[in-house]
């Protein structure tokens, strides 16, 4: 059985079509990337798996549970995280404070699922898989972007999720940043986190996960293994154009491949 079923879920704003009829799953351990242009609906999709945007139909299931109708929190008590794509750490207080925040809630969540945490305890695994501990009593509002992003995950992560829901956590990263950031991801998911992650830089997204989907208009267009979903005519038609072959190569030349630059920058989209 799949750790999350998404089933024919719909949503529209107004006139604009987020998700059409969109279906796919997720095992246990499994990750799963999601691509496609912008405005194709993928972070609308994470919201509805998280349970910030309700869907206007379709069911989502987490581990045999239909979870459609409740909200954010009840999901994230059964196990659901996620990161922003634009991390708004508390400025205000450390890297240490503002994982605690997660791991706290999380603590009075987990009851029924196993023993009870210590958030102290998880709070600092947070920061050790993310690899943020020396930079544990900095103030959040002065990191550099890199550790933002780890931040942003270390927070989703003390809240122990089985479900890690990642909206382009590599973009606008260096190209020497870029590999932190894929083994960090490819180190939740070996730790057996199930992840969805969203991405625009498809050489780190390849890089890591199992399964690829392709979002336009918000209908999946293409979905399966990620070198035959990157070699689909469609979606090289509305999502990689000509950049094809370079988009899965790390060592082609960033500024003359769109598909894999770091293409909205923070803040942007
Ligand atoms: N709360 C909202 N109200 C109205 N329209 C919205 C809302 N959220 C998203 N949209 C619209 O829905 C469409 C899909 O947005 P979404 O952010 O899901 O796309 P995306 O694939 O994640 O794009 P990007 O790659 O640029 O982040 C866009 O046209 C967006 O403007």
């Amino acid at each position: 059985m799949p750790l999350l079923e998404v089933s024919a879920v719909a949503k529209r704003f107004g006139r604009v079509v987020t998700a059409r009829d969109v279906s796919f799953d997720v095992a246990a351990g499994e990750a799963l990337g999601l691509v496609g242009p912008n405005g194709a609906g993928k972070t609308t999709l994470l919201d509805i798996v998280a349970g910030t945007q309700r869907a206007d139909a379709g069911t989502v299931v987490l581990d045999g549970h239909d979870v459609t109708r409740l909200g954010a929190a009840a999901r994230a008590d059964r196990g659901i995280a996620r990161s922003y794509q634009v991390p708004r750490p508390f400025g205000g207080l450390t890297v240490y404070e503002n994982v605690l925040v997660g791991a706290s809630f999380a603590g009075r969540r987990h009851s029924g699922r196993g023993p009870a945490r210590d958030p102290h305890a998880q709070a600092w695994h947070a920061l050790e898989v993310t690899d943020m501990t020396e930079a544990a009593n900095t103030p959040s509002g002065s990191l550099r972007l890199l550790d933002r992003k780890r931040l942003e995950v270390a927070r989703a992560l003390a809240t122990g999720p089985r479900l890690l829901l990642l909206d382009e956590i590599a973009g606008g990263l260096t190209d020497r940043e870029l590999p932190q950031v894929v083994r960090l991801v490819r180190r939740l998911r070996d730790d057996g986190v199930a992840i969805v992650w969203i991405e625009h830089v498809l050489h780190a997204l390849l890089d890591v996960v199992d399964r690829l989907m392709c979002l336009a208009g918000g209908e999946v267009i293409a979905q399966g293994d990620p070198h035959e979903v990157i070699r689909s005519p469609q979606v090289i038609e509305v999502y990689l154009g000509s950049t094809v072959d370079t988009a899965v190569d790390p060592a082609a030349d960033p500024a003359s491949n769109p598909a894999s630059s770091p293409e909205p920058t923070e803040g942007t989209a």
